[in-house]
């Protein structure tokens, strides 16, 4: 459905030219959840902007059922971190907005049913008429997830969309995006700094090793049976299995790209002689 093949992806200019992600490959399945997890700042959001369309690939190439992907496109829905709903809108008008662009024919009457579907599904019925500064975090995000599957997309794409939230409302936001992914299970990926999450939600699990030049570790299969009840998941014995393995792997690269980093920080300064502090119990290099 949505492909990512031998991608490279740089920022920066000149001296400061850094590859953020190296020779990505990556094969979303029709109908599968998938999860990426990883450490902040190794490239997560860099990695979804590319499969949305958002930004290019410097090399290799980004593929929506065998096609180039030339730029965003209604087919691949976004769930942003920080919401990016437009203020001087009410919940419906946000929703609204990307409606009449994907269903251009429709009458206002058409539209406003629809808009009305989708934000029951999230529960937000009473504030449809609410402006975002009206709401609290959760609502706001339960708005952008309503928007974002208003537009029926094919592929959902989710960057971090429940990180900002507290646990509680994070755990009923999950439970809420997995029935209604549940009901016609569409393709979705979802970006997430939490392992937890990533069991509970996705089919497939996979790291993102800590960048620059970040690779996709190897996928972990999530054989748990759904539905999965948050509560209860944490007795099973494949669960702890699985959550241990993924976090031992992440803990073993992060450990690997800091040593990796230490030598490259001695290679830049050859002559970095290590000064012990008074303390003694770290090395400082000058
Ligand atoms: N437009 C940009 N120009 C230059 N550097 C950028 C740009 N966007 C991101 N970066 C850098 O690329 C790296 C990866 O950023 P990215 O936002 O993809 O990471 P992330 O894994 O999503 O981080 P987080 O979990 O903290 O949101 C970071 O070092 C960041 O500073």
């Amino acid at each position: 459905m949505l492909q990512l093949k031998n991608v490279h992806k740089f920022y920066g200019e000149g001296r400061q030219r850094t590859e953020i992600l190296h020779n990505i490959n990556l094969d979303l399945n029709e109908g599968e959840f998938v999860a990426i997890v990883g450490y902040s700042g190794s490239g997560k959001t860099t990695l979804v902007k590319l499969l949305a369309g958002l930004i290019a690939p410097d090399q290799g190439e980004v593929l929506f059922k065998g096609q180039r992907v030339q730029g965003p496109s209604h087919e691949r829905g976004m769930v942003f971190q920080n919401y990016s709903l437009l203020p001087w809108l009410s919940v419906a008008k946000n929703i609204d907005l990307g409606v009449a662009q994907v269903y251009p024919q429709w009458n206002k009457r058409q539209r406003e049913e629809h808009v009305m579907r989708y934000i029951d599904m999230v529960n937000l019925g009473p504030a449809a008429h609410k402006h975002p500064v009206e709401l609290s975090g959760g609502m706001r995000q339960r708005v952008a997830v309503a928007r974002a599957l208003a537009m029926n997309p094919e592929v959902l794409l989710m960057d971090e969309p429940l990180s900002a939230l507290d646990a509680l409302t994070r755990a009923k936001l999950q439970e809420e995006i997995l029935k209604i992914w549940n009901e016609d299970r569409r393709t979705a990926l979802l970006i997430t700094n939490d392992v937890d999450e990533g069991i509970l939600m996705a089919d497939r699990i996979i790291p993102l090793n800590p960048g620059p030049q970040a690779t996709l570790g190897p996928a972990f299969k999530v054989d748990i049976e759904r539905p999965r009840i948050k509560t209860k998941l944490n007795q099973l014995p494949e669960y702890k299995r699985l959550r241990n393995d993924i976090i031992e792997y992440l803990l073993d690269t992060g450990a690997e790209s800091k040593r990796n980093q230490k030598l490259a920080q001695e290679r830049l300064l050859p002559d970095a002689r290590p000064v012990l502090p008074r303390s003694g119990f770290s090395l400082a290099f000058r």
